[in-house]
């Protein structure tokens, strides 16, 4: 049926119910893709250390059945030279419902575009999550860093991300700055012969999809706040609308209550009786706020650029992008990832932490209901991080540190299981 996708001869489908919950078999098939540049590395770790944690808590009984599927580099080396996103992975990452994959590079400038956001668009992932956490022991810049505890949920499906840009002096771009002088009585192009142009679209359905999602997170999860993070001071009909609209989606379906007059509102947590409160910050005074007063933020909602730097700026406060997972979700279809890309100057060295990685696998089986292979992926990174064998990025700031290669961090973990 595929034509280069091998399926492996055991295993079966995850398959999802009407109301979104998951049948998960014994021995799920799960797509992955390897990744480029340091995916190489990372990937076959994360299968390893997976793998070692299924087979500890299920004592045979549980066993992922991976199947490589195909983007990025490897994809035009088995698909043929133009062919970087093969109809058939995006096919497969959808029939198998759950999957993971490593960083795929994004040339600067001209090239490809983005095949992370194709994959998201194409699939819906409209939803980014990641969670952002500090294990004991890892180096941090911060004085407290236990006190940044966030989750972002980082909307993934428009915004100025969306890749509609029009490049400098070409005719395309030329003719809409035309349509917006002309037509729109634009004239604050301070230079329009040699303006590239990018569009920013930013719906109140993708909104409020994201929105109620994080919202729904907090009450889940039991957490005090959710943040909108916007700039909307700025942009006010994009920024300021996904504020406006996320507002208005905790009043109308959440029941909040605006605080002293709003814009902040509150309402009880229905499975807890606790107070969840609805607030936001405009995303230049949000980031310094986080690394000034992290205690005071759990849940983030906000748009696709400003999330793609919340990312990688909260992940640095508790010990960089080397442990930072994150998923990729629609209603129905997951897609586990690193925070991180390709770091195209250790590729293939055996190098860089796999810790992101391994804790996107972590989110999956959780995801997937596997919660004691997950646990114990968790401990036994506790447990490495804790025994100072670590790699580069954690070795170069802590004392006493053993520098241990990329599979070798593996290696470490698996052995403390
Ligand atoms: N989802 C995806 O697939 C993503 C893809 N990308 C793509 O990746 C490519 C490279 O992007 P770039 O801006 O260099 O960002 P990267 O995230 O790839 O790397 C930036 C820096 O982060 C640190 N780092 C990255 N990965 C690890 C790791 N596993 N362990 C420890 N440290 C790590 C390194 O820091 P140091 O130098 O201090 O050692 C590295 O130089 C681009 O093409 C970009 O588009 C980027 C982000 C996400
Ligand atoms: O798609 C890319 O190359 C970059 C994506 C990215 O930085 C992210 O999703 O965090
Ligand atoms: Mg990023």
């Amino acid at each position: 049926m595929y034509q280069h996708i091998k399926v492996p001869a055991q295993g079966q489908k995850i398959t999802v119910n009407a109301d979104m919950s998951l049948n998960v078999p014994d021995q799920p098939i799960v797509p992955f893709i390897e990744g480029d540049g340091t995916g190489l590395d990372i990937t076959p770790v994360m299968l390893k250390v997976v793998d070692a944690a299924v087979a500890k808590a299920y004592g045979g009984q549980r066993q992922i059945q991976w199947m490589e599927v195909y983007a990025g580099e490897k994809a035009t080396r088995v698909y043929g030279p133009d062919v970087w996103l093969p109809d058939e992975t995006l096919s497969a990452l959808k029939d198998y419902v759950v999957s993971i994959k490593g960083p795929l590079t994004t040339p600067v400038g001209g090239g490809i575009r983005s095949l992370n956001v194709a994959l998201r668009q194409e699939l819906d992932l409209y939803v980014c999550l990641r969670p952002v956490q500090y294990f004991k022991g890892v180096p941090s810049p911060l004085k407290e860093p236990e006190k940044t505890n966030m989750v972002i949920f980082r909307e993934n499906s428009e915004d100025i991300y969306a890749g509609i840009e029009y490049e400098a002096q070409s005719a395309k771009a030329q003719k809409l700055i035309k349509f917006l002088q002309d037509e729109m009585g634009v004239t604050k192009i301070r230079f329009p012969e040699t303006s590239g142009i990018g569009v920013k679209p930013v719906s109140i359905e993708g909104t409020e999809r994201l929105v109620r999602k994080a919202i729904q997170y907090a009450i889940d999860n039991n957490k005090p706040n959710v943040t909108i993070v916007h700039k909307g001071n700025i942009m006010k009909y994009t920024e300021g609308g996904f504020r406006d609209w996320a507002y208005a989606l905790a009043q109308k379906e959440f029941g909040a209550q605006p605080i002293d007059g709003g814009p902040w509102c509150k309402f009880k947590n229905p499975k807890t009786g606790r107070d969840i409160t609805i607030k936001d910050s405009i995303a230049d005074a949000f980031l310094q706020q986080i690394l000034l007063r992290p205690a005071e933020y759990s849940v983030i909602a906000t748009l696709n650029l400003n999330g793609d730097y919340i990312s990688d700026a909260l992940a640095a406060q508790v010990g960089g992008i080397g442990i930072a997972p994150g998923a990729n979700l629609s209603d129905s279809v997951a897609c586990f990832e690193a925070t991180h890309g390709t770091a195209p100057k250790y590729a293939g060295k055996d190098y860089v932490n796999p810790g992101s990685e391994i804790l996107s696998a972590e989110m999956m089986l959780r995801h997937m209901g596997w919660k004691e292979a997950a646990d114990l992926i968790i401990a036994s990174m506790e447990k490495a991080i804790l025994s100072k064998k670590v790699t580069y990025d954690f070795a170069r700031l802590m004392d006493g540190a053993t520098q241990v290669s990329c599979s070798g961090f593996g290696q470490v973990m698996i052995e403390q299981m």
